[in-house]
């Protein structure tokens, strides 16, 4: 682990009953906007709440800040903020009171709670509602009190869950661009989860794919989208014999509809897939309507995985 390392886990295990929420998952990030992405039930929650030194790993260690998180769960809640999932807030309480009264818990003297509590509802984007009770506000408004919350005490690092959720898209833009600025202005470092994948390419520094409890990757966004870049065809007829000549020639084709994808291999010049798919359709003598580059997207490591999975079983009847 380094200095710059936020946390870390090795082998960490999480096992109900029923589920194993996190199996065997080793991982680290480091400062910055980090994500972390998996469809319902991948673990991302159990992971955040283990960090927190709010649930013990079945086996396996973690660490937040240099902090060990089975043993000193207190110490990093104190450097951490946390926003849960789910809904928390009190009703009768107008946000600048619930604000300045998790301030006061964190350790701050009032009049000095209440000055920070301002400050955060403010950056949140929360204005003269701040003095009504939450009961009234809108999902969007709730989830900045959420936030508020998790940033009054001066944290080094926040741990978001799912702040997105609920939100109708101009409130996700307003959501994400401040999740942007908490890293790059406020200088804090970040974990953000959610199930939503093309939203998190568009404010990670880096991105950890789990699924199953089980980590499918974790890399720089650049190495994301820079792996992943596909050439896009779409030809007026042929396109099945111009899929089975570029399949021929060992090029990694899919057809969707009626676009064809190639895709370019990691760290190959994709102008050697342009020139494969050029001469394939002159010598097929076919008609191009549309060939273009095409920057993969996160949820391309979904679809790989997809792939390689075994086809479900029949029920037994
Ligand atoms: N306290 C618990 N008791 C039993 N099973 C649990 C408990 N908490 C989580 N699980 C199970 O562990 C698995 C992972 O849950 P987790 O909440 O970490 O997933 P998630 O990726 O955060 O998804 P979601 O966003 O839907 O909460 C799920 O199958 C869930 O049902």
């Amino acid at each position: 682990m380094t200095a710059s390392t936020c946390f870390a886990t090795e082998g960490l295990t999480k096992r109900f009953p029923r589920v194993t929420a996190l199996d065997a998952l080793t991982v680290s990030a480091g400062t910055g906007v980090t994500g972390l992405v998996g469809a319902n039930g991948a673990g991302k929650s159990t992971l955040i709440k283990i960090l927190l030194g709010l649930a013990a790993p079945t086996a396996g260690r973690a660490s937040v800040l240099g902090m060990d998180a089975i043993t000193q769960g207190p110490q990093i809640r104190r450097a951490v903020g946390y926003m849960p999932e789910h809904d928390c807030l009190p009703p009768d309480m107008s946000a600048t009171e619930f604000v300045v009264h998790m301030a006061r818990m964190s350790g701050l003297p009032r009049t000095a709670a209440r000055e920070r509590a301002a400050d955060t509802l403010r950056h949140v984007g929360l204005q003269e509602e701040r003095y009504r009770p939450i009961g009234g506000y809108s999902t969007g408004m709730r989830q900045r009190v959420k936030l508020a919350q998790a940033l009054v005490h001066d944290p080094k690092l926040i741990f978001l869950d799912e702040p997105t959720n609920g939100l109708d898209p101009q409130g996700r833009d307003e959501m994400l661009a401040l999740i942007r600025r908490i890293g790059t202005e406020f200088g804090i470092s970040v974990l953000v989860t959610s199930h939503l994948l093309g939203e998190l390419e568009r404010v990670c520094d880096h991105v950890i794919v789990i699924d199953g409890g089980r980590l499918l990757r974790s890399s720089a966004i650049r190495e994301f989208t820079r792996t992943t870049q596909a050439v896009a065809i779409e030809v007026e007829d042929g396109l099945e014999s111009l899929a089975e000549r570029l399949g021929r020639m060992g090029e990694a084709v899919a057809v969707q509809g009626r676009l064809l994808t190639v895709q370019v291999p990691p760290d190959a010049d994709p102008a050697r897939t342009f020139d494969a798919v050029r001469d394939a359709v002159c010598d097929l003598d076919l008609h191009l309507v549309r060939l273009e580059q095409r920057r993969g997207r996160i949820e391309d490591v979904f679809k790989e995985n997809t792939v390689k999975d075994p086809a479900p079983k029949e029920p037994a009847v």
